[in-house]
């Protein structure tokens, strides 16, 4: 979880393939509607997060032996939803700053449908998990391939907030 560009679906794709488990990608679950919108520089609105969050949970049920979720999951009610259909699901927290992201999203707009206007608030809405049960913050910053050990580790040994 985290805002745009911090590296969601690079890790997760990562995770999903060291770990074995089904890659559920967020993005591929948004509505046309909230896409365009996204592509148009508008924010979506928990109306327009709603249905998208109901698709994410009933994909989650659908894997209950395990996968690996890329999704932004910025309010604690939308990881609350997302709890709710996958009992113990984890969360890694990919913590980025403002210019960061918006320096890694300007850099990929020519191949991706989500606005450079955008990142603000993306900063606005999201409401930080740390302090929330099974939550690995990390440094979105650091190389794929240690963020991705990091994961690893942690999955191995269990708990760790
Ligand atoms: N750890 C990293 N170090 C350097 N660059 C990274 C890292 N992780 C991702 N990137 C790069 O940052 C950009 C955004 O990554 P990615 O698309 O995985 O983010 P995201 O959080 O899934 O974004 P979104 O949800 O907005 O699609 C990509 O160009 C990617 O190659
Ligand atoms: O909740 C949201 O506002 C969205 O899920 C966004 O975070 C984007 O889809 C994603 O980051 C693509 O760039």
């Amino acid at each position: 979880m985290g805002v745009a560009g911090c590296g969601k679906s690079s890790l997760a794709a990562l995770v999903a393939q060291t770990q074995g488990l089904s890659l559920i990608e967020g993005d591929d679950f948004h509505s046309a509607d909230s896409r365009a919108k996204m592509s148009q520089g508008i924010a979506l609105t928990d109306a327009d997060r709603e249905g998208w969050l109901s698709r994410l949970g009933e994909e989650l049920r659908q894997h209950a032996d395990g996968a690996v979720l890329s999704c932004s999951a910025l309010k604690r009610q939308y990881r609350e939803r997302l709890r709710a259909a996958a009992p113990g699901l984890r969360f890694v927290f990919l913590e980025i700053d403002r210019e960061q992201a918006q320096q890694r999203v300007t850099a990929r707009a020519p191949q991706h449908f989500f606005s450079t206007r955008l990142v603000d608030s993306q900063f606005a809405t999201l409401e930080s998990p740390l302090g929330e049960e099974r939550v690995l913050r990390l440094d979105a910053t650091a190389p794929l391939a240690r963020l991705q050990a990091e994961v690893d580790a942690w999955l191995k040994q269990g708990e760790t907030a």
